[in-house]
């Protein structure tokens, strides 16, 4: 039995190398297009920082995994060809800022179409509309060189920052499929080290359906405290009492009810935003209205957050220095996509206030083209202006206290746990009186710095 795996990114590195790791007999191919990326899967430079990947790859490299940019040959060797590329929400045509683009999944299926041989069993680990299974069994139908397919989905439910934990102890794993040898093929490789019992096999669109699902549920989960949040800022009542309250029936459960500046990362936002362009095409005004508003609400929190800094500042942030700490869109990734930090930065960039930013594992360059594209319109363009501020008004600096010197305020927008530990009383000491802190995750010990003097404002406290 040989793996193979296109796509070489946040899901495609992780998932196989997790696979190779408890197979050591399987050999697993990765490949990519990007050969920046594969040049990074093979150097000690790791393309996606996660904590305990580096040891993961490191035992498996070079005994039975690879990565490469020779798809074809992984095609051709493979028994099991996993489908691992991104699927962004459309920008163009019908359907932009909704669907789902699938160009890239079709492209791997033909590519497979063309150059399989024998039998090959095609896993979708994408997140893919519902009913995606039937168009790539239909484009691999379709193939000259006589091979035959088996189509299996099997959407990934790992988060970033713990992806290592969750492939290695994942709370289930969801195959859906047709063929019951292609889903039994597939469950002996999970059941090298995941319990039968959590192994879990559904008909091909449940399994489809399943992972728009799971993401919808818990962003909503976040919409909803977050909602929650602003009525707690108007009332004195305490988000993380509330959450607490709330979170210890066992109905509703304590997990992601953490009130936050808004949630971010690469599928959130675009899957409910699929599963609502699903909803319409089915005729379903009324479901997509209901999904839609998870999202209405998160753009909300993330707005709000920036109008409360303004406001709180005597209404104006022009020429003001604010220290923003954390980049990403959540702890312990470089991931940048959908993150929070962009929309608030941009907004505060509009308003003409000066952005020294820190992050731990966020580039620069990454930093400046995230805001760069926050501020182009949907053909890419960007005014003069708006190029200006990203380029004038922000400067990228290698620590919070860097950042917070001479600042008005301080802006947290990711969780990174440094920020609990830095020297307050010091920092205190370089920034502009009065000190503001505005803390989008509820991080920093709210007691302790007003004791010290700062304004601290929190996300669901009074204040802000
Ligand atoms: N990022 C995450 O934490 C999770 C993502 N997912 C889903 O997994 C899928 C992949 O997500 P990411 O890994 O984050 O995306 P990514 O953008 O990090 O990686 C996708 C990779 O596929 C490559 N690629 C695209 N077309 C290709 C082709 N025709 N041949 C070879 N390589 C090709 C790209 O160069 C890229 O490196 C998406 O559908 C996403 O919704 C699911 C669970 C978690
Ligand atoms: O399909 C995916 O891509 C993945 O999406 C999420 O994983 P991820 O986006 O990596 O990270 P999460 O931990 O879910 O956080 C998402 C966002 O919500 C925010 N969040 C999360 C939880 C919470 O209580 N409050 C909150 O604001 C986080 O800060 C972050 O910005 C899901 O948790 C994974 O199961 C899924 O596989």
């Amino acid at each position: 039995m040989k793996i193979c795996c296109i796509g070489a990114g946040y899901v495609g590195g992780p998932t196989m190398a997790m696979i190779a790791k408890q197979c050591p007999d399987i050999p697993v191919h990765v490949v990519d297009l990007n050969q920046e990326r594969i040049d990074a899967w093979n150097s000690d430079s790791l393309p996606i920082y996660e904590p305990g990947l580096d040891e993961v790859v490191r035992e498996a490299r070079g005994r039975n995994l690879k990565f490469s940019t020779d798809v074809d040959a992984a095609i051709t060797e493979a028994d099991i060809i996993f489908m691992a590329v991104n699927t962004p929400t459309k920008t163009f045509g019908v359907g932009a800022g909704r669907a789902a683009n699938l160009e890239f999944v079709e492209k791997c299926a033909r590519r497979i179409a063309e150059v399989a041989e024998g039998h090959k069993i095609v896993v979708e680990k994408s997140t893919l509309p519902v009913r995606t299974a039937e168009a790539i069994k239909r484009i691999l139908g379709a193939g000259a060189s006589g091979a035959t397919f088996d189509v299996l989905s099997n959407p990934e439910f790992l988060a970033e920052g713990t992806a290592i934990d969750d492939l290695l102890d994942p709370d289930r794993v969801l195959i859906g499929g047709e063929s019951t040898e292609a889903i039994e093929a597939l469950v002996n490789v999970y059941a090298r080290w995941v319990p039968r019992e959590q192994i879990l096999t559904t008909n091909l669109w449940s399994s489809e359906l399943s992972k728009l699902t799971a993401n919808a549920f818990l962003a909503q989960r976040v919409s909803s405290i977050n909602a929650i949040s602003a009525l707690c800022e108007a009332t004195e009542a305490d988000v993380d009492e509330v959450a607490r309250a709330i979170g210890m029936d066992s109905r509703i459960g304590p997990k992601f009810l953490k009130a936050s500046v808004g949630f971010g990362g690469s599928c959130f936002q675009k899957d409910i935003l699929n599963l609502v362009y699903l909803c319409e095409h089915f005729g379903l005004r009324e479901v997509a209205a209901y999904w839609e508003q998870v999202v209405i609400m998160n753009d909300y929190q993330k707005r709000r957050f920036a109008e409360g800094i303004c406001r709180t500042m005597f209404s104006t942030v022009s020429d003001k220095k604010i220290a923003v700490w954390g980049f990403a869109f959540k702890k312990d990734t470089n991931d940048t996509r959908e993150s929070a930090a962009i929309y608030v930065c941009r907004d505060l960039l509009r308003e003409r206030a000066r952005l020294a930013i820190y992050d731990p594992q966020v580039p620069e360059a990454k930093i400046r083209a995230d805001l760069i594209a926050s501020m182009s319109n949907l053909a890419g363009e960007i005014s003069d202006l708006d190029r200006s501020l990203v380029e004038k008004n922000v400067t990228i600096v290698g620590d919070g206290y860097e950042a917070a010197k001479d600042a008005h305020a301080i802006a947290v927008l990711t969780e990174w746990d440094e920020f609990k530990t830095l020297d307050y009383k010091k920092i205190y000491g370089t920034m502009k009186a009065p000190a503001f802190v505005f803390d989008g995750r509820n991080v920093v010990d709210r007691k302790r710095l007003t004791e010290i003097g700062f304004e601290v404002f929190g996300i669901g406290k009074s204040g802000v």
